[in-house]
């Protein structure tokens, strides 16, 4: 086998405890062959290393996930500020991306998976257009993703719908298994008020028969909550298991506006949330039930949203945003501790993803970042797990894997020209931003 070590650090092992060893990959299967004492490992797998990369003075965790975004925003980023959801799509976010193109999508995706790669994400979500654009920019980056189409019916004819509906569909059947394995896909209606009916009923029965899973936007703010209500007499959780779209691999991005009742039905139908503090903060959409979420037994996830609302991508940002908010929310200082965000932004977003990854353990996909602990603002080190939801930063992220792949070495991205992505996507984020005022 082709065997990488990852030796002379930390690692953070699924039971939250951060114990001296080093890590065994098998880069011909991308699996964790071996997580032990340095002395042991080679014995372990039978075999010395062909590759070390060097991890002393620093943490081995799990590769980040990313479990919402809509990763070629980040040619929006900073585009428009200061508005609550509806006005900030209606108004700036919709035209603006009414304007763009596949070559627009593939530079902010290019730019979003620097970014991702950059700080310790492995793994992402993403709802958009021209996802076979996006699907390339995975396989080059070496990442790993679960891609959908954005629906959208409001404003559209039925031809129109229709057609958007079944793109969502195409895509989801034919970019699965993209990139050696590492592109899946789900069917992405953009929510329960911006897609008619009958479009989410006949879509998800579609999902269901092609077996793909279902990812919207549910219970984000009181105004898209409020007309299901007055209009249907029920909740927007009960109104989604009505569309037979509440199921245990489906993951549902936010949850902000959630009463009891319905966290209890997550929580039966297994159906996965995803956490976007930072995106919730800024639009002001509310602050998520997470600590009553994890209480019920429900998956919760992280995720940023789209650089438009947060404006990075990275989820050392969310872990920090996610720790403190669900103690604003439950009024608790102990409430959604240092190693609940953790879990949130590992195991959590693999297991609401459905994805591999997740948890440094023999078997396990090689999904890795290593985050160094030497930084004047991570020192002194009382406790690992502490620092990587309070402390640390993406920057602090020395070294990326994924699939067993190196994707970042001492900061150095391997898979993507990152200087030329910059440029590539500040050029067309300009030259986007001139048709959008020549339109207006
Ligand atoms: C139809 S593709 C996805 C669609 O979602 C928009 N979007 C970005 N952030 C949010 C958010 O927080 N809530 C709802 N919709 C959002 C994005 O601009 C695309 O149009
Ligand atoms: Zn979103």
């Amino acid at each position: 086998m082709d065997y990488l070590r990852v030796a002379g650090g930390r690692v953070l092992r699924p039971d939250g405890r951060a114990e001296r060893a080093d890590v065994a990959v098998d880069r011909d299967e991308g699996t964790i062959r071996a997580v032990g004492p340095p002395d042991e490992v080679d014995d372990a797998v039978g075999a010395t290393a062909d590759e070390t990369l060097d991890a002393s003075d620093s943490l081995v965790i799990p590769g980040l996930v990313n479990a919402h975004t809509h990763v070629a925003m980040t040619l929006l980023r900073g585009y428009a500020d200061d508005k609550p959801l509806d006005p900030w799509l209606r108004e700036d976010i919709w035209p603006a991306e009414a304007e763009l193109t596949p070559d627009d999508v593939e530079a902010g995706a290019e730019l979003g998976a620097v970014e991702m790669i950059r700080s310790g994400t492995t793994a992402f979500a993403d709802m958009y257009f021209a996802m076979d654009r996006v699907a390339d920019v995975v396989d080059r980056a070496g990442l790993r993703a679960r891609l959908g189409h954005g629906v959208v019916t409001v404003g559209k004819g039925d031809a129109d719908a229709r057609a958007d509906v079944e793109e969502s569909l195409a895509v989801a059947r034919e970019l699965d298994g993209g990139a050696d394995g590492r592109v899946r896909t789900a069917f992405m209606p953009h929510s329960l008020t911006t897609v008619g009916e009958e479009y989410l009923r006949e879509g998800v029965a579609a999902a269901r028969e092609a077996g793909v899973p279902v990812h919207l936007h549910a219970n984000e703010t009181t105004d898209e909550v409020d007309p299901i209500v007055d209009e249907r007499g029920e909740r927007p959780i009960a109104y989604a298991e009505s569309l037979d779209a509440l199921g245990p691999d489906d993951f549902f991005a936010h949850g902000v506006h959630l009463d009891e009742g319905e966290v209890d039905r997550l929580a039966e139908a297994g159906t996965a949330v995803v956490h976007c503090p930072a995106s919730n903060m800024k639009l002001a959409s509310g602050m998520a039930p997470v600590q009553r979420l994890r209480e019920a037994g429900v998956t919760v996830a992280l995720g940023t949203d789209g650089a438009a609302s947060n404006n990075d991508l990275d989820v050392f940002d969310e872990m920090r945003d996610a720790a403190m908010l669900g103690k604003l929310a439950a009024d608790d200082a102990s409430a959604v501790p240092a190693a609940a965000v953790v879990e949130m932004a590992t195991a959590g977003g693999a297991d609401a993803l459905n994805l591999p990854g997740g948890r440094v353990e023999a078997g396990a996909a090689a999904d890795l970042a290593v985050v160094g602990l030497d930084a004047p603002h991570l020192t002194p080190v009382h406790d690992p797990v502490s620092h990587l939801a309070y402390a640390a930063r993406g920057n602090d992220v020395r070294h990326t894997v994924c699939d067993g792949e190196i994707l970042m070495r001492d900061r150095e991205v391997l898979t993507l020209d990152a200087a030329a992505i910059q440029e590539r996507a500040a050029d067309a984020a300009a030259d986007l931003v001139d048709r959008v005022d020549a339109a207006e």
